[in-house]
């Protein structure tokens, strides 16, 4: 991978004169290293930030849109209810910025999922110094672990139907959800919170809704439910999925 990286850095340090360094992240982390004021990054952070973008990004999405399509094939009338909302939004066109904002239910869903099956379901973290949280004293160097899977599916926080699929817990927006306003879990929050989650949504969102415009799914006989953790929150045995095509030629 890094030789990958280093040969696309390499890439755009030479095509640099005729078309700048590119219009994205790694466009933008070069421009930064070669401004007057001097190096910001050196080449191997910049390969290390490409790094970390990459498997925060790719691996978290993928099984995001994964438990998306377990939750609604084991949910058939809430497909049914995305299908109709997504064929009345943006009929069978790619889905733009301007569409993709008007799926509410397809949102609802995709919150609900986070919420059952967020990718990421532990937060670590270590006190920097000795500490007290609440009523908690927290001695220097402790590691915490916040369960975030745990508290999703708390009675407490989140109402007697915790563990269920209820994506209309979501319609009135993510703060109002729960008895916290930050109770979802699935990016962190606060100043280390994910840096990738609108554009997530987005991948996300555009994914499902140009599926259910092409495919009705339901899962296969074959799926055994077991989900575990390797890094990200993934079906064991995969997700063996029945899809159909809505139209001849799809
Ligand atoms: C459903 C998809 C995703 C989930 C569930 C997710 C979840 C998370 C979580 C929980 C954190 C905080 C980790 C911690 O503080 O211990 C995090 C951080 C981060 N995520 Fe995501 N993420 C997703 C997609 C993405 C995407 C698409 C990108 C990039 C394009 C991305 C880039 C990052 C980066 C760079 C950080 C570190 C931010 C920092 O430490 O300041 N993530 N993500």
């Amino acid at each position: 991978m890094r030789s990958k990286l280093v040969s696309i850095i390499q890439a755009r340090l030479d095509s640099k004169e005729r078309c700048g360094y590119g219009n994205d992240l790694l466009g933008l982390m070069l421009e930064a290293c070669h401004k007057p004021e001097g190096q910001i990054l050196s080449r191997d952070a910049i390969v290390d930030e490409c790094k970390t973008f990459f498997f925060a990004g790719q691996e978290t999405t993928a099984q995001f849109v994964t438990w998306t399509m377990f939750l609604l094939s084991t949910n058939q009338n809430w497909q049914e209810k995305l299908r109709e909302e997504v064929q009345r939004e943006c009929g069978m066109q790619t889905p733009d910025a301007d569409m993709l904002s008007k799926l509410k239910l397809v949102t609802m869903v995709l919150l609900e999922t986070l919420r059952l099956y967020g990718p990421i379901d532990v937060l670590r973290r270590k006190a920097g110094k000795d500490m007290t949280l609440g009523k908690i004293n927290i001695p220097k160097d402790t590691e915490i672990v916040m369960p975030i899977t745990l508290t999703h599916r708390n009675k407490e926080i989140w109402g007697p139907d915790a563990d269920e699929f209820n994506p209309l817990r979501f319609e009135h927006g993510v703060t109002k959800a729960a008895t916290h306003p930050t109770a979802l879990l699935a990016f962190a929050v606060g100043p280390r919170a994910c840096i990738g989650q609108n554009f997530a949504m987005l991948e996300a969102k555009t994914v499902i809704t140009m599926i259910l415009q092409r495919f009705s799914f339901s899962l296969s006989s074959e799926y055994k439910h077991a989900p575990r953790r390797s890094i990200t929150v993934q079906p064991q045995y995969g997700l063996p999925i029945v899809l159909k095509p809505l139209r001849a030629g799809t």
